[in-house]
């Protein structure tokens, strides 16, 4: 099999079938039973999907601004995000809540496009540190806005399905930047996501 990485942009089917042929080898499964047969593609055809957010430019993503002139927090809550812990490749789902207050110039992003931003973060292997910074530096990064808050809460099938089983645990991440830094705003912005 190549080891050489995949191209940026490009996704190894035939790679992915085969390493996953290769685990249910490993883990004592026969791959060429019936209900295995088609396993190996379906995965690669999952992980496709569960992982186009590395090939994903987050700038493509919040596209569709507007002058404005809004200078109040705009916050869209309770997007429900579902990753891949990248220690052990299963999933941690949950909610995101991403809020910012416009720059001086006003600039406004389509709501959409706060929720797409989270998708090309969450859908790469993750964890859910890195998931929420990211997404808080790109918004910086694209939107100059004044301030941002993102909260993602989230529970990991690896800590329920497997070692410490502890299902019902959350955790909770925040990343602030700019003005939301400020203890009355940040105050603010988590009584609005905390207020359901
Ligand atoms: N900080 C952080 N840790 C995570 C995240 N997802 C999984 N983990 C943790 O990554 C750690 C990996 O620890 P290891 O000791 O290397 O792996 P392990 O033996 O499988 O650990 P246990 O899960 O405790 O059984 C675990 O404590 C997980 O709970 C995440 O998003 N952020
Ligand atoms: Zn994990």
């Amino acid at each position: 099999m190549s080891r050489e990485p995949v191209p940026p942009g490009q996704f190894d089917h035939a790679r992915v079938e085969a390493a996953v042929r290769e685990l249910l080898v490993a883990i004592g499964e026969d791959p060429k039973r019936d209900g295995l047969l088609d396993t190996p593609a379906r995965v690669a055809r999952a992980y496709e999907e569960m992982f186009n957010g590395l090939r994903q430019d987050p700038a493509d993503v919040l596209t569709t601004t507007f002058e404005l002139g809004h200078e109040e927090m705009v916050l869209v809550k309770d997007i429900e995000l579902a990753s891949m812990c990248e220690h052990h490749l299963v999933p941690f789902y949950g909610f995101a809540h991403v809020g910012y207050i416009p720059g001086p110039s006003g600039r406004i992003a389509g709501l959409s496009k706060l929720a797409r931003l989270v998708d090309v973060f969450a859908k790469r292997p993750q964890v859910q540190e890195r998931l929420t910074s990211q997404v808080a530096n790109s918004l910086v990064d694209l939107l100059k806005p004044a301030g941002v808050i993102v909260v993602v809460e989230a529970e990991h099938l690896c800590m329920t399905m497997r070692g410490v089983r502890k299902p019902g645990a959350k955790t909770v991440t925040s990343a602030v930047r700019g003005q939301l830094r400020d203890a009355t705003t940040r105050a603010e912005a988590m009584s609005l996501i905390i207020g359901r």
